[in-house]
């Protein structure tokens, strides 16, 4: 953990947040908002440059986890310490755009690592900490999770799997004061994102993410991860689907 930020674990009339893959997109515009809602944030993410200016910006906390290594995930566990009212599971993405034809396999296994497992292993190691606060578990999943698209299948498989976590998680715990919410974007235009699930071609990305006239900004999916987090504990909310109104070409567009 940074040295300079806030400690979490001191006493502080403001409730704990953990945003993963913090550094950039959607978890650094949900870490800016619910700074700015008045949570005390940990910015969890694998780099650590990027995060700690994150965590300076907002006065939060700087964490280094990359979600798929046990230890870093029993790390962010013992920084945040015995409470924590807020875990928004961010950290995943796509890698690749391949038919499964030409699937490389290693990139599926690290999707399922790190949107399926490592979102499982941090709830799991954070979940006695949501319990003490009465808190809520937030997974970032995606329109994606409901699709076959060409070239999708990987990611598609991946975030399918994480709602199935999801939905599990809820039930094994309903009797419990932990609200489990899924929140399911469609196209977010997130630089990286883009760029890692189409191997770097900016001009392939820019093609696929034209062919909607406006995609969801980040800012857009923070938006709905504060509100979902302002609501009173004995609200439910199994899933927020949030789309651009102008979604519809988006599986055609994928072919190109
Ligand atoms: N951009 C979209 O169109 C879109 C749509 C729906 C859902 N999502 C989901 O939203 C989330 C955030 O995506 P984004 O669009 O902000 O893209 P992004 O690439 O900016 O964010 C993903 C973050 O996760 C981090 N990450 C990846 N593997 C990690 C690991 N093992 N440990 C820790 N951090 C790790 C990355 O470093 C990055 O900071 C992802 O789960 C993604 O699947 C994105």
């Amino acid at each position: 953990m940074s040295t300079n930020t806030p400690d979490p674990r001191s006493p502080s009339a403001r409730p704990v947040a953990v945003v993963t893959g913090a550094s950039s997109g959607i978890g650094a515009a949900t870490a800016r908002v619910l700074a700015g809602a008045g949570f005390a944030v940990v910015c969890a993410a694998r780099r650590q440059e990027r995060v700690q200016a994150l965590a300076e910006e907002i006065g939060g906390t700087a964490l280094r986890c990359d979600v798929t290594d046990p230890a870093d995930v029993d790390a962010l566990a013992a920084a945040v310490g015995p409470r924590c009212a807020l875990l928004v599971n961010n950290a995943g993405g796509a890698l690749g755009m391949e038919p499964v034809a030409e699937a490389d396999f290693d990139a599926w296994q690290q999707m399922f690592a790190t949107n399926v497992v490592g979102a499982g292993r941090v709830t799991q190691a954070l979940l006695p900490a949501l319990r003490a606060a009465g808190g809520q578990v937030v997974f970032i999943t995606s329109t994606a999770a409901d699709a076959s698209y060409e070239g999708g299948a990987g990611y598609n498989a991946a975030k399918s799997a994480e709602r199935a976590v999801v939905g599990a998680l809820r039930l094994e715990i309903v009797a419990e004061p932990v609200r489990v919410v899924e929140i399911a974007p469609g196209m977010v235009a997130t630089e990286e994102f883009s760029l890692t699930r189409f191997g770097g071609d900016a001009e392939r990305a820019a093609k696929v993410y034209d062919g909607v006239a406006e995609p969801l900004t980040a800012e857009d999916v923070a938006e709905c991860v504060r509100w979902v987090a302002s609501l009173p504990s004995h609200v439910n909310i199994d899933r927020l689907v949030v789309r651009p109104r102008a979604q519809a070409a988006q599986h055609k567009v994928h072919r190109e």
